[in-house]
């Protein structure tokens, strides 16, 4: 376990790979910590160094004072720069792959690479978030646990025993992080800055996502010049969880293509 001192507290990190080898960042979802990564990590190519994180206000990281998607992405350039040190591929997932978007287009010297899963350029609307909120305020995240469950998985991951200890790593997120996320993604368009990236881009999006549907995961893959999209089918809002071998059988390749080993 290793802490990362910000002006807000601390983002707990943990780091896997050799010293000096090429870095890859992962930059999680809302209402989950550096855990959801555990099924692929195995999967993916050794002899690179991999960096994951928790946001500010998820996890054991401390809750930082910002609701805004900038102050997210100051967190993961600060953990590129004094971590990694240096540029690394960028993995994001649903606001993770928002907080990438937003580091790729203000620091294109830190992401060499950035894979885009379950995410787009503008995640859902203004109201759905304050509707969301409201209902955290009122009732704890405990009263929204089965409508995640439902948009994070498909009904075949629901049905086995892991489900509640997904659905405990969502509940136990502090609400006063969870609704500062909601806020950020309240807020953040990406969708100009955007189509202005020019880098290697990988996209994936689940058939069965009820957060980020497919079809909005093409249209942000769409943006990108010459970024490829890949839908995995059957797979929910976290297919790193729900289809390890699928997911990763596309980020694979793609981390040994980008990162020069
Ligand atoms: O997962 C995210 O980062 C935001 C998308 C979302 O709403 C996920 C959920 O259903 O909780």
């Amino acid at each position: 376990m290793q802490a990362l001192t910000r002006p807000f507290g601390a983002l707990h990190l943990q780091v896997d790979g050799p010293v000096g080898a090429p870095a890859v960042i992962f930059a999680n979802s809302l209402g989950t910590d550096l855990r959801l990564w555990d099924r692929v990590l195995p999967l993916l190519p050794q002899g690179l160094r991999y960096i994951r994180y928790d946001k500010r206000g998820h996890g054991l990281s401390s809750l930082g004072g910002g609701a805004v998607i900038d102050d997210h992405a100051e967190d993961a350039i600060a953990v590129i720069e004094e971590v990694a040190g240096g540029p690394v591929i960028f993995v994001g997932l649903s606001i993770g792959g928002l907080i990438g978007q937003v580091v790729a287009s203000r620091r294109p010297d830190l992401v060499r690479a950035m894979v885009l899963s379950n995410t787009a350029a503008k995640l859902g609307t203004a109201d759905s978030w304050q509707a969301r909120i409201d209902a955290v305020e009122a009732g704890g995240l405990d009263s929204i646990a089965d409508a995640v469950m439902e948009r994070w998985f498909a009904p075949a991951f629901r049905a086995t025993p892991d489900l509640a200890l997904w659905c405990a790593m969502m509940a136990r997120t502090p609400a006063k992080g969870y609704i500062a996320a909601c806020q950020a993604l309240a807020d953040a368009d990406q969708t100009e800055a955007t189509r202005a990236l020019r880098l290697p881009v990988l996209v994936i999006a689940g058939s069965e996502d009820g957060a980020s549907p497919a079809a909005v995961v093409k249209a942000t893959a769409d943006l990108i010049p010459g970024a490829a999209f890949h839908e995995i089918p059957g797979a929910g809002h976290l297919p790193c969880v729900e289809a390890p071998a699928e997911w990763a059988a596309l980020v694979a390749p793609f981390l040994k293509d980008h990162s020069h080993v």
